[in-house]
C-alpha cells in the first residue's frame, strides 16, 4: 500500500488543439496509505480521468504523480503495482473461479500456501466459496463481476486498487452488502480503495473521504460528515443529500442576517465582508424541525405536501413562492394546512456566488 499524492495534474484530450478543452483542470491532493476513497460527480465530469492518471492509463498533460514519494508520472500501468476493477468484468471464462481469483497472486509466484489462505479468504467475503471449482462462465453477470472485484482485492501488495463503477451490474440488494465487505476488507487489509461513482448514496456509504468533481473541477474534499454539514459550494449542497439542500435567493439585512420572504433569519455566518448581491442561504431539510416555543428564525409556511417515506416524514411547504422541504420524525403529526418551522441559526449556511462564506 502507498501514499499517493496528485501534484498540480490537469490534462486535456486535445491539448494541441488552438483553444483545448480541459477534462481535468489543475488540482493537487494525497490519497493516504489505507483510506476509502470516493470520486464522486455526475457524468462527464472528470471521475475516470482522475482515475486513468493514477493508474496509468492515461498520461496527465501536466502534472506529477507520486506513490510513496516515488516519481511514477512516466510509468506504464503493468509497473505500478495497482489492481484495476471495471464496470463490467473483466476475467477469464475458460478458466476456474479459483483460477481466476489466483491468477494475479501466481503471476508474481507467491506460494500455493499462501494463494490458498488468501483466495478462500477473499472468496469466503465475496460469497463465491461454493463456485470455486466451476469454470467462470458458468456464472451470472453479477457473479462475474464479484470474481473481477475478488481479482482486484486478492493481493496484499498492491499500492492501491481503484474501482471504476464496480457495483453497477450487481443487484441493488446485493449492492449494499458488498458496499460493506469493501469496508471490512479496507479495515482487515488496510488496502487503499479507490471507488468511482456518480451514486452520492454510494460514495456516503462508503468513504471516509469523498472527492466531489463538477465539470473537469474538485469542487470538495471531505468526510461525508463535512460534506453534508457544511458544502462549501451551492452544487455540493445540491448534489449531496437527499433531499437536496434547501436553497433561497436572498439578501443580507445586517451583520449576521437574512431576509426569507419577510422573515429575519440569523446566521451565526458574519456577513460584513460580502462583496456580491448573488446570495443564497443554504439549510438542509434535516434541521428544519416544527417550531416549539421557539421566537425568532421561525418561517411560516404552507403545507404543500406530506410524504411517509419510512422512517421520516418528508414535509414540503410553500414559503411565499419559495419551496422548503423539511424531513420530520415520524411520530410526530404534521398539520395538514399551515405550519411554522424552525431554521437553527448554527445550521444556516451562506453562499455568495455560489461559494460559502
Ligand atoms: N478518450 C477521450 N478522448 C476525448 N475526450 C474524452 C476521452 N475520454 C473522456 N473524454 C471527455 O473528457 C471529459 C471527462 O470524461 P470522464 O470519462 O473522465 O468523465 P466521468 O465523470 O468519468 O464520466 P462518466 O461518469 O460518464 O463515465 C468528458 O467531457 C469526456 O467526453
Amino acid at each position: 500500500m502507498s501514499k499517493i499524492n496528485l501534484n498540480k495534474i490537469s490534462h486535456s484530450y486535445n491539448p494541441n488543439d488552438p483553444n483545448p478543452t480541459y477534462a481535468l483542470n489543475p488540482f493537487s491532493m494525497t490519497w493516504e496509505d489505507g483510506k476509502r476513497y470516493a470520486i464522486l460527480g455526475p457524468s462527464g465530469c472528470g471521475k475516470t480521468t482522475m482515475l486513468n492518471i493514477v493508474s496509468g492509463l492515461v498520461r496527465p498533460s501536466s502534472g506529477k504523480i507520486l506513490f510513496d514519494d516515488k516519481d511514477v508520472t512516466d510509468l506504464k500501468t503493468e509497473s505500478r503495482n495497482i489492481a484495476q476493477v471495471f464496470q463490467f468484468p473483466v476475467i477469464y471464462n475458460t478458466m476456474t473461479v479459483y483460477d481466476n481469483l489466483a491468477f494475479p497472486l501466481r503471476c508474481r509466484d507467491f506460494s500455493k500456501d499462501i494463494v490458498e489462505e488468501r483466495v478462500n479468504s477473499v472468496a469466503e467475503t465475496l460469497n463465491l466459496k461454493s463456485f470455486l471449482n466451476l469454470p467462470a462462465r458458468k456464472l451470472t453477470a453479477d457473479q462475474k463481476q464479484l470474481i473481477s472485484l475478488g481479482r482486484g482485492l486478492v493481493r496484499e501488495d498492491v499500492a492501491a486498487v481503484l474501482m471504476d463503477e464496480p457495483l453497477t451490474v450487481i443487484d441493488p440488494d446485493l449492492k449494499f452488502k458488498l458496499r460493506r465487505n469493501l469496508k471490512e476488507i479496507n479495515e482487515q487489509y488496510k488496502t487503499t480503495l479507490v471507488y468511482v461513482t456518480h451514486d452520492q448514496n454510494e460514495a456516503m456509504t462508503f468513504a471516509d473521504n469523498i472527492i466531489v468533481m463538477s465539470e473537469g473541477e474538485v469542487v470538495q474534499t471531505g468526510t461525508p460528515k463535512e460534506l453534508f454539514e457544511r458544502p462549501n459550494t451551492t452544487f455540493v449542497g445540491y448534489f449531496i443529500g437527499s433531499p437536496a439542500m434547501n436553497l433561497f435567493k436572498t439578501e443580507a439585512l445586517s451583520n449576521d442576517s437574512v431576509m426569507i420572504n419577510d422573515t429575519l433569519i440569523k446566521t451565526t455566518t458574519d456577513l460584513t465582508k460580502l462583496k456580491d448581491k448573488n446570495i443564497k442561504l443554504g439549510i438542509r431539510s434535516e434541521y428544519i424541525k416544527l417550531a416549539e416555543n421557539q421566537k425568532d428564525n421561525v418561517l411560516a409556511a404552507t403545507v404543500d405536501k406530506v410524504e411517509d417515506l419510512g422512517n421520516y416524514k418528508l414535509l414540503t411547504a410553500k414559503v411565499g413562492n419559495l419551496t422548503i422541504k423539511s424531513k420530520i420524525n415520524r411520530e410526530i403529526e404534521v398539520p395538514s394546512d399551515s405550519v411554522k418551522l424552525h431554521i437553527p441559526a448554527d445550521r444556516c449556511c451562506v453562499y455568495e456566488d455560489e461559494k460559502l462564506i
